[in-house]
């Protein structure tokens, strides 16, 4: 993938580039590599301003595709140096049916790796999770854990499974041979819970908030710490593995990388509040309101509603037994290896990432106040 200095030659490949992450992934590559000739988007969707992104010095070029489809993925990757594989199904709400998580989770990832053999591409990028490891299903707390934290990793949803053996089929494909004769180099990034702008999830605690009068109610013990990331620190991550990937093959491919930086640890709610405060809206209670086992009734409930419902519509709550169960562990994450392999220093302080999500989320929404 060697480079010359004058003329930008190299073609990357970002799939699921429409997504929150994936979006973040594409204006960081343009802003930040230099090497660029052709970014290509892949996505199921197409998203609108990505026009705006065409006028600009590298080649955008925009591929509504479907990573379940070997052949869509190969022609997508044909002549790409590097793959950004960040598309994926993120459910844990019970809104996606876990054949279809399964399929583009796992099956679309294996197209990938595939693609890249066939297409000759070195450099394999893979978003993966902190789902990956934990919270597991006995609920055991992760505390400030780095990648060789020993942790029993079980898991049950569909959507941890999924990530777990996408992972593995990425790892284990390092140092595959690839069309030309040259070898595969693979690495995952395991972002722990991501936030910023375009933060779906965030959105509807903010709407949620303004349905009940500006006011949330705490369902979490504040003493629960959850890991959390900005968005723009997690696509700064995937830059910097891309380029770094050719001259430290030998120490980064089949390597994992937590994504963390400078966000505090704090209850999953408490971390919100950092955002949702500002915006007008306040966490009532300095302990959880209601007991923990009717909340674990609450949630047994929603989820025979969910499936009392589901012939007749997609009944999906924030609220059912694993968000609770997640929320309700602590999993953080404290590391270097990122910096000591690839040199990674969060490009944005607590301070702007924190002042990004609120002024998007004001924007989006206005003020509750
Ligand atoms: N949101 C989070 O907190 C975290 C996300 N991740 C991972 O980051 C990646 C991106 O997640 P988000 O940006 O949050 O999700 P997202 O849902 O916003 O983005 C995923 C993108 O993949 C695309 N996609 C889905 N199915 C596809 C298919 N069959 N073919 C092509 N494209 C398809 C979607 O259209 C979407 O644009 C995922 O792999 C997810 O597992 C990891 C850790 C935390
Ligand atoms: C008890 C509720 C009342 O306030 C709070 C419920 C919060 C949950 C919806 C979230 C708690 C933890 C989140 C997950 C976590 O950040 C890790 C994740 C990693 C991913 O790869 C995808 C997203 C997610 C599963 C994330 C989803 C939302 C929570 C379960």
């Amino acid at each position: 993938m060697a480079a010359c200095a004058e003329a930008p030659e190299l073609v990357y490949l970002v799939t699921g580039g429409c997504g929150f992450l994936g979006e973040h992934v594409v204006r960081m590559l343009l802003e930040q590599e230099p090497r660029l000739r052709e970014l290509r988007v892949f996505d199921l969707r197409l998203s609108p301003w990505l026009e705006e992104l065409k006028t600009g010095p590298v080649q955008v070029t925009a591929i509504q595709g479907d990573v379940t489809q070997a052949h869509e993925v190969a022609a997508a990757v044909s002549g790409a140096h590097v793959v950004i594989h960040t598309a994926g199904v993120v459910d844990v709400f019970g809104r996606v049916s876990p054949e279809t998580i399964y399929k583009v989770n796992v099956q679309g990832t294996q197209n990938v790796i595939e693609a890249c053999v066939q297409m000759g591409t070195r450099f394999l990028v893979h978003t993966s999770s902190m789902e990956v490891v934990g919270p597991n299903i006995k609920g055991q707390p992760f505390h400030r854990g780095d990648e060789d934290t020993p942790y029993e990793a079980v898991h049950k949803h569909p959507y941890p499974q999924s990530k777990a053996q996408a992972e593995r089929l990425v790892l284990e494909a390092n140092g595959r041979e690839v069309r030309g004769g040259l070898t595969l180099v693979t690495c995952a990034l395991r972002p722990t819970g991501i936030y910023g702008e375009g933060h779906q999830i965030m959105r509807d605690f903010y709407r949620q908030g303004l349905r009940l009068g500006g006011r949330l109610f705490r369902a979490v013990p504040a003493s629960v710490e959850h890991g959390r990331v900005y968005v723009g620190n997690v696509a700064w991550m995937h830059v910097l593995v891309a380029r770094e990937l050719e001259q430290r093959a030998a120490l980064m491919g089949g390597q994992v990388y937590f994504c963390y930086d400078q966000s505090p640890y704090k209850s999953y709610e408490d971390f919100n509040m950092e955002f949702l405060g500002p915006c007008g809206l306040r966490l009532v209670g300095t302990r959880p309101l209601l007991p923990h086992w009717l909340l674990v009734l609450l949630t047994a409930l929603n989820t025979l509603l969910q499936w009392l419902l589901r012939p007749l519509v997609l009944y999906a709550p924030l609220l059912n037994p694993y968000t609770l169960a997640m929320a309700n562990t602590t999993f953080t994450v404290s590391t270097n290896k990122a910096q000591r392999h690839f040199g990674y220093k969060p490009l944005f302080s607590w301070e702007v990432s924190r002042a990004r999500t609120i002024l998007w989320l004001q924007g989006k929404e206005g003020s509750a106040q």
